[in-house]
């Protein structure tokens, strides 16, 4: 479990982290998203050990992150300009990391250059930006890490790759129960990649949530009916939204989908159609205010 109690930040007297609480559990995707300057790269240096908190407290089973040289041995770091030692080659920045990391694997790293066909002999800064950040994840998952930390980590990588590097990074969630910590600024990057999100605003964690829960608890209904809707069926239901357009009234319902269908049906509809809700939207219903400055404060 990783977690952050009361977590306060200022560089240079300006707060940029204001009482964070936040928690992951072992074996997670975390999705933490904000706008620029919201205080998601603070949040990932903290939990990764290189910035030291001004207050509060940053523990991963319990021990303190910070000078904590045992708990860094298991976790991988890729920024969102990956850094590599200067002038080196593939080859020669795995053998710095398996001098460095102790759970370092020799038979991930082979297995892995099958997935990301680089030379290994060209120096890695001569590789577009995209082919470095493969190289980045390629080291990283050779690491073996317990948690691995992303900052904005699809920028740059084509959606073939993408596709790729998200199945490697699942592959490791649900086989070691690696956890996942990765930033954006994009909402649907992390709906279909994290089963957690936290949405920082200027400093604060404005929500944390598990994202099935969030998705099975509202849905979005359409429906039709010969005679008009019928009286008894709204205040059956518990509407957050409710839409008409033309014959059509479009819902947005609150609750159990067994009970809701089971009113609906009660009253004949002519339409009835069960609509995806996107994260975005769901914000918007649900959180009111919150889901609002989230809609303003995220692409
Ligand atoms: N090293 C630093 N020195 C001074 N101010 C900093 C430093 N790092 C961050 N800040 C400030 O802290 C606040 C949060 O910055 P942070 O980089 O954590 O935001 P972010 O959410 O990652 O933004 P972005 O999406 O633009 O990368 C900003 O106001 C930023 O200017």
């Amino acid at each position: 479990m990783i977690q952050m109690k009361k977590i306060e930040k200022a560089f240079n007297h300006q707060p940029a982290l204001r009482k964070v609480d936040l928690h992951i559990n072992r074996g997670s995707v975390y999705g933490l998203i904000g706008s620029n300057g919201a205080g998601k790269t603070t949040v990932i240096k903290l939990l990764a050990g290189i910035y030291e908190q001004d207050n509060g407290e940053v523990t991963i089973d319990g021990k303190a992150v910070y000078g904590n040289i045992s708990l860094k041995n298991r976790i991988f770091y890729i920024p969102d300009q990956p850094y590599f030692l200067r002038q080196y080659t593939t080859k020669q920045m795995a053998r710095f990391y398996r001098s460095l990391y102790s759970n370092w694997n020799e038979e991930r790293y082979d297995k892995l250059q099958e997935a990301f066909d680089i030379n290994v002999n060209k120096k890695i800064h001569t590789f577009s930006k995209g082919v470095q950040r493969q190289v980045a994840f390629w080291l990283g998952l050779s690491t073996m890490p317990e948690l691995l930390i992303l900052d904005e980590p699809m920028d740059g990588l084509d959606p073939v790759v993408r596709k790729k590097v998200k199945n490697l990074l699942i592959q490791d969630v649900a086989e070691r129960e690696m956890t996942i910590v990765v930033s954006s600024h994009n909402l649907r990057e992390i709906e279909d990649f994290c089963d957690h999100v936290g949405i920082l605003h200027q400093g604060r964690l404005l929500l944390e949530k598990d994202i099935d829960d969030l998705k099975s608890d509202v849905h979005k209904i359409q429906l039709a009916y010969k005679d008009g809707v019928p009286e008894g069926l709204l205040p059956q239901l518990n509407v957050l939204h409710s839409e008409k357009r033309g014959s059509i009234l479009l819902l947005i319902v609150r609750g159990n989908e067994e009970d809701i269908v089971r009113s609906i049906r009660k009253t004949n509809p002519v339409v009835f159609d069960w609509l995806s809700l996107t994260l975005e939207e769901i914000f918007i219903y649900e959180m009111g205010d919150i889901g609002y400055a989230i809609k303003n404060v995220i692409v």
